[in-house]
């Protein structure tokens, strides 16, 4: 596939732009200084400063070098409606090609302006990007797939989940597949259990207008915890590439169910009320402004899942996200069974703790617990946290997303049938958010969520 020359994201007055997308190309711009990438941002808002937005996106990542100088100088923003044949034609024919159409929208226009785009003439080789949620459901996320296929192939297609940029997710497959030391352990016969957690200080942050109507089993697990949980549980690849690495994490996605085939059962569901989250004071949610109260909308979700394969089933798979939470937890943790018998010369042994493997996700702190003798008796048992921090890429994981959007490699984009197969998994569980089996618990913000 040719590189990429023109970005031309839709929706380039939303939040996802300036705080992410962009800074994510200014490091990406920064560690490719040979790239000559236009960025051109459209929205229906009239033109208000597009040059400062991604000059203080990129000035907030340091980017430099002549690529990001480039990509400065060129910045260009034209208004107008992703569904209006029109105005798409005209941002078309207007950039210079290969270009990249990124839809940073919410699903349902991204799916409008797919069914205008399919009365157009599309240049041969367009790229669509589009942001997560794919759909809204299963039945949604279908459909949008369709129509994205009648515009271009699935190999000039990319569902962006960031999360699969992140350094300490792809850390992790490395660190699994790198040493012999884990990997053979990695199965139901070495691992007590699985926890991906992603808890946030952040409350609603004046997003109600997307996240009213999202809560955060759409919001994060559907999308991002899933695509995690499918990387750090998928068989060993024999390579790394494109075509291997999506097959392995679909083939995981599509073994997952909720935990006995319970929803109810496997899931909990909270909403902060009024509390203080590193110093700040927040409101009770359903007093944030824009929330339509009535909606029920969660901000903390869990599901306990199955994998329900060889190597995984019966190991329960924990998947949280909440928000407001203080003291949040952010990582991928593995729980190792404890030995199959005490360490007998012990008197007072007591039980052994399990090995605990953790990756923190945004801190990129590794760390191992580990058992070893006692300090004034080697037959007593002291508790050893082995840790190291990684070191920090330059990439945002924005700027690996787009990186490899830029370069045509699909390795950590979501695949369509993997974006439908997390919407089955979750689409039980909102059937049973929605029907009241799962109440909705209050949980204070600052504290670690409903209890
Ligand atoms: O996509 C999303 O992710 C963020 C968390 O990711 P981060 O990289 O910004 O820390 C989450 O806050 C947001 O609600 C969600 O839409």
């Amino acid at each position: 596939m040719t590189p990429i020359r023109t970005l031309i994201i839709l929706g380039a007055t939303g939040d996802l732009t300036s705080r992410l997308l962009l800074p994510g190309l200014g490091t990406l711009l920064s560690s490719q200084p040979e790239l000559r990438i236009d960025v051109v941002g459209s929205s229906r808002e009239p033109a208000d400063g597009w040059e400062r937005v991604v000059a203080e996106a990129f000035d907030a990542v340091g980017a430099s070098g002549p690529a990001a100088a480039h990509t400065r100088e060129t910045a260009l923003y034209v208004a107008g409606d992703v569904t209006d044949a029109g105005d798409l034609a005209g941002l078309l024919d207007d950039a210079e090609g290969p270009v990249c159409l990124y839809f940073a929208l919410p699903p349902a226009v991204t799916a409008r302006a797919c069914e205008v785009m399919a009365g157009m003439d599309l240049p041969d080789d367009l790229v669509l990007a589009l942001e997560k949620p794919i759909g809204s459901d299963t039945e949604t996320a279908r459909e949008l797939n369709r129509l994205v296929g009648r515009l271009v192939p699935e190999e000039r297609t990319f569902r962006v989940d960031h999360f699969l940029g992140m350094p300490a997710v792809l850390n992790f497959v490395g660190l699994r597949f790198a040493n012999r030391l884990l990997e053979p352990l990695m199965s139901r016969e070495h691992v007590e259990s699985v926890e991906i957690v992603f808890d946030e200080t952040l409350g609603l942050e004046g997003r109600a207008g997307f996240y009213d109507s999202t809560g955060a089993l759409r919001d994060m697990v559907q999308s991002h915890l899933l695509q995690v949980m499918a990387l750090v549980m998928m068989e060993p690849p024999s390579s790394f590439d494109q075509v291997e690495i999506p097959t392995l994490t679909s083939h995981v996605l599509r073994a997952a169910k909720p935990w006995r085939g319970d929803p109810a059962r496997a899931a909990v569901r909270g909403r902060y009320t009024a509390g203080t989250v590193d110093g700040r004071e927040l409101p009770d949610y359903t007093a944030e402004e824009g929330v339509d109260p009535s909606r029920g909308t969660e901000t903390f979700a869990q599901v306990v899942l199955e994998v329900d394969t060889w190597r995984w089933n019966g190991v329960p798979v924990t998947l949280r996200s909440g928000k407001a939470v203080g003291n949040p937890r952010q990582e991928i943790a593995i729980t190792f069974r404890r030995p199959p018998h005490d360490y007998e010369q012990l008197p007072r042994s007591g039980d052994v703790a399990p090995n605990v493997l953790r990756m923190g996700l945004e801190e990129e702190q590794l760390s191992l617990e580990l058992n070893v003798g006692g300090p004034f008796d080697s037959r007593g048992m002291t508790r050893v946290t082995l840790s190291s921090g990684m070191a920090r890429p330059g990439l945002t994981a924005y700027g690996s997303v787009l990186r490899g959007i830029l370069e045509g490699d699909h390795t950590f984009s979501v695949r369509g049938d993997a974006a439908e197969q997390g919407w089955r998994i979750v689409d039980e569980v909102l059937a049973a958010f929605e029907d009241g089996r799962v109440p909705l618990l209050d949980y204070p913000a600052g504290s670690s969520g409903p209890v």
